[in-house]
């Protein structure tokens, strides 16, 4: 009798093609890179200890309380997942012990000492972010160094696990009980008790991916799926929390929900399931791992919710609007639509990861210029002005209605100064170009109303047709000033491009409201927002 299913070895095979496809388009980093991230863990991990012995010896501990203290490293992110690119940060989490403070110690002492490694250049403190953090490149590689203070003494390495295996917490000015505990693990909520909000609000990327590798049946084909749905979002232009799409952490999420769901699938029956999940999902219906987590809640904030598996009840900051919800969803629906043929033998897995067509869909686009007279803190002013790209997108939704915040970044070659330009795809076809006018001086306001203390650039806003749009989309190395901005993200589409990417420098603020949108129907490709 048959089941209806295809046969496995279809599956398979349609697996093999698209594992296939993985490597050829280099998701899979090189044996090397990952050997040089790995040393650099390593580095940090020693750099991490010296400086909290110092900070120890600095606040005249006793010196067996010196010899005894202990920070450490542990990888989260991408990273920590294991899905990394060449071109992804290294996103790891610093936790301290309790006389190691974040406000001095961190940020002052460890920047220093950070700064004085010959591997290690462009340090920025970032912290007034939700998770503060200290961001520099180290032997190239970005790096993202969050800070969690633990009411311990000791913290021993845990290198590639968050599962310890053995620690001590001592008695110290009657602060902490004396013990010595096997086999336990540094996220156990014992060991958390009393911690402040900054360090436990870092501490939750490393306790949503402990939760994610937890959750899924098989953590390769996590691994897999990840790694193709990213490519997808970035290929289709709906990858960026910055311009309101889903980042890394929203993506895992996803992924993880779909494997949980399909714990004997194969790679190519997950891609599937993932596009006929959320192409169909009833937003703003929170997509939870955890579900005793979910009772907990409130009601969920933004357009599409996503709940961090971190225990407690967070969702992921998100910038998703109205215009970015279409996209998604319409992506989305493209996927499942293609998805529909993934077992015929015409399929090409091509067709998923097509580079979304900005050129032949919009006819208008609103161009963002931003431009600076040097190179010194321009990164750090884009990065700015980029944490206040959703009140741009939502005054422009006001006035042009729907708008595609396509991330790309893309350069005005023939300028001598910095610049950074962006082409934002308006749906409408017949508008007022000197509407920008309005738009222009509400994202001014908005850009200067913050504390930010840098140099600042100077801000531009154009509405221009199609045909301005510059032929060759991505970056002219040749044309582009020697250092690259680290202030966005960059989609690798020219494998002679250099991939380089860039982050904010700021952390976006919190979906504000939830706006309920209609059904869509889901056997139609565009959405009716
Ligand atoms: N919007 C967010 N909401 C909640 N946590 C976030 C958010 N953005 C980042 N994080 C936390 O920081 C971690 C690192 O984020 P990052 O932006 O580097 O993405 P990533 O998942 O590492 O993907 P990539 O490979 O693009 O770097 C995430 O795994 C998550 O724990
Ligand atoms: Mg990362
Ligand atoms: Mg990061």
């Amino acid at each position: 009798m048959s089941t209806g299913l295809p046969p496995p070895e279809t599956q398979e095979a349609c697996s093999v093609s698209l594992r296939q496809l993985m490597v050829n388009e280099g998701l899979i980093p090189s044996p090397e890179d990952d050997e040089k991230r790995r040393i650099i863990i390593l580095i940090l991990q020693r750099i991490v200890v010296r400086w909290v012995r110092i900070i120890a010896w600095k606040r005249r501990l006793p010196q067996h309380h010196i010899d005894a203290t202990n920070a450490t490293i542990i990888p989260y992110g991408s990273y920590g997942l294991g899905v990394h690119g060449s071109d992804s940060d290294i996103d790891a989490l610093c936790i301290g012990p309790f006389f190691a403070t974040i406000s001095e110690d961190f940020f002052i002492d460890l920047r220093d000492l950070l700064k004085s490694r010959t591997e290690v250049s462009e340090v920025h403190c970032v912290k007034d972010a939700k998770v503060p953090l200290i961001r520099f490149k180290f032997d190239g590689i970005l790096v993202d160094l969050p800070y969690a203070q633990l009411r311990l003494l000791s913290i021993p390495n845990v290198r590639f696990s968050t599962t310890l295996l053995s620690y001590i917490v001592q008695t110290l000015n009657g602060f902490l009980t004396a013990s010595v505990f096997q086999n336990v693990d540094v996220l156990n909520p014992f060991f958390l008790r009393g911690i402040d909000e900054t360090s436990w609000r870092s501490l939750s990327g490393v306790r949503a991916n402990q939760c994610i590798l937890q959750i899924v049946p098989s953590v390769e084909l996590f691994q897999s799926l990840l790694r193709c749905v990213k490519l997808w979002a970035k290929r289709r232009g709906v990858y960026g929390n910055l311009n309101g799409f889903f980042g890394g952490v929203h993506m895992a999420i996803l992924a993880a929900f779909v494997c949980g769901y399909n714990p004997n699938a194969t790679l190519s029956s997950l891609v599937d399931s993932f596009f006929n999940t959320f192409a169909y999902w009833q937003w703003p219906t929170p997509v939870v791992l955890l579900r005793d987590a979910y009772a907990a809640t409130g009601s969920p904030p933004g357009f599409m919710p996503i709940q961090l598996p971190c225990g407690g009840s967070q969702y992921c900051n998100s910038n998703v609007t109205r215009s970015t919800y279409c996209k998604i969803m319409s992506e989305f629906i493209r996927g499942h639509h293609l998805m529909k043929g993934y077992l015929k033998p015409s399929f090409n897995w091509k067709s998923l990861f097509e580079p979304y067509p900005y050129a032949t869909t919009y006819a208008w686009f609103v161009k963002i210029h931003l431009s600076a007279s040097n190179q010194e803190g321009f990164s750090d002013w884009v990065g700015w002005v980029k944490s206040r790209f959703r009140s741009l997108l939502i005054k422009i939704e006001e006035v042009f209605g729907l708008c595609d915040p396509n991330p790309k970044e893309y350069l005005e070659a023939c300028e001598k100064q910095p610049n950074i330009v962006f082409y934002w795809g308006l749906h409408l076809r017949n508008i007022n170009v000197s509407d920008i006018e309005s738009v222009e001086k509400d994202f001014l306001k908005n850009v200067n109303r913050g504390s930010f203390q840098g140099a600042v650039g100077i801000i531009k806003l154009s509405v221009v047709q199609a045909s301005h749009l510059p032929k060759n989309v991505e970056c002219d190395r040749s044309n582009r000033s020697k250092k690259v901005t680290r202030t966005c993200w960059r989609i690798r589409e020219d494998k002679q491009c250099n991939n380089t990417r860039g982050y904010s420098r700021h952390l976006p603020g919190y979906v504000v409201g939830c706006e309920k949108m209609n059904n869509r129907e889901a056997g139609s490709t565009d959405v009716k927002c």
